[in-house]
C-alpha cells in the first residue's frame, strides 16, 4: 500500500466537505473516488495532494503516518497530481509543456536536442503518436495534452498520480484515449487515484472504487466486489432524480 487514508474528515467553516473517509492506493492499481458535484472528491484528492490538511483521521505513506505541510512534500514523496487546468502554456510547444519549471532537476536546461529526444520519446512509451513535439501544446486535442500531463507525471518519478476529472471534458473518444493512457501508468507500475462522476469511464480501468456522497464514504468496493450495474445505479441518484421528476409534475 502506497497511500492509505483511515477515517479522515475536513470541515471549512460550518460546511463539512469529508467525514470518515477511508481509501487505499496500491502500486500497479487504479482507485476511482466517484461522487456527484459537492461530494468531496476535490477535498479528498488535495489532502492527498499536500493543499489542504485533514482534521480528523489519518494518513498514510507507505504505512508510516504522514502530515503534508505542501505540495511540495507530497510531491517529493511522490505524490503527483494532474489538475484539470494541467498547468500548462497553450502557445508554448509540447516538448517546453513536458519540461515545464523542472529542467533544473533533471539537468536538461541547455540540452534542447535531448530534452525534445526525452519527451518525444516518453511519450512513445505512454502510446501518445505525438510527431511533432514542436508544435504548440494548444494544438493538441484535449485528451492528448490529459496524456501529455500524465506521461509528465511518469517521467519525474511519480509514484502515486492523482488525475483530478480527467475524462469529464471529453467525448468518449477521446475519454477512451485517456484511459488508455492511465491503464499504461498503472501498468508501469504506478499508483493511480482517478477522480470521475462518471462510472462508464471509471469501471474498465478501475481496480477500487470508492463511493463518496455529500461528503461522507458509501463505501471502497474491489472489482469483483461490485458489478458496473451497480455502480452506475449507486452513482446516478436515480431515487433523487425520481423525486425531482415527482416535484416537477407537482407543479
Ligand atoms: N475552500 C473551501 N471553503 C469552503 N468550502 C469548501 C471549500 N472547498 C470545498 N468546500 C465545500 O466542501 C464540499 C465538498 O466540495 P468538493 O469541492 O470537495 O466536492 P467535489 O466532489 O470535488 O465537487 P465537484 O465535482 O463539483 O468539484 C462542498 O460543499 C464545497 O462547497
Amino acid at each position: 500500500m502506497i497511500l492509505e487514508t483511515r477515517g479522515i474528515g475536513k470541515t471549512f467553516g460550518s460546511v463539512l466537505a469529508l467525514r470518515d473517509v477511508s481509501m487505499s492506493v496500491t502500486a500497479g492499481q487504479v482507485t476511482c473516488v466517484l461522487g456527484d458535484n459537492g461530494a468531496g472528491k476535490s477535498t479528498l484528492i488535495k489532502i492527498l495532494a499536500g493543499v489542504h490538511r485533514h482534521d480528523t483521521g489519518t494518513l498514510l505513506v507507505d504505512g508510516a503516518e504522514v502530515s503534508f505541510a505542501s505540495p511540495r512534500e507530497a510531491l517529493d514523496r511522490g505524490i503527483a497530481t494532474v489538475y484539470q487546468d494541467l498547468a500548462m502554456i497553450p502557445l508554448m510547444s509540447v516538448w517546453r509543456n513536458f519540461f515545464l519549471g523542472s529542467e533544473p532537476r533533471k539537468g536538461l536546461a541547455f540540452d534542447v536536442a535531448k530534452a525534445r529526444r526525452v519527451a518525444r520519446d516518453e511519450l512513445r512509451a505512454m502510446g501518445i503518436d505525438i510527431r511533432d513535439v514542436d508544435q504548440p501544446v494548444g494544438t493538441l486535442s484535449g485528451g492528448e495534452r490529459q496524456s501529455v500531463a500524465i506521461a509528465r507525471a511518469v517521467y519525474f518519478g511519480a509514484r502515486v498520480l492523482i488525475l483530478d476529472e480527467p475524462t469529464s471534458a471529453l467525448g468518449v473518444k477521446q475519454a477512451g484515449v485517456v484511459l488508455r493512457y492511465i491503464a499504461r501508468a498503472r501498468d508501469r507500475g504506478l499508483g493511480v487515484v482517478f477522480i470521475t462522476h462518471n462510472p462508464h469511464h471509471a469501471y474498465p480501468v478501475g481496480d477500487r472504487f470508492l463511493l463518496l456522497n455529500r461528503g461522507t464514504s458509501l463505501g471502497e468496493y474491489g472489482k469483483g466486489e461490485i458489478t458496473t450495474q451497480e455502480l452506475t445505479a449507486l452513482m446516478s441518484g436515480g431515487a433523487e432524480l425520481e423525486e425531482l421528476a415527482h416535484e416537477l409534475e407537482r407543479e
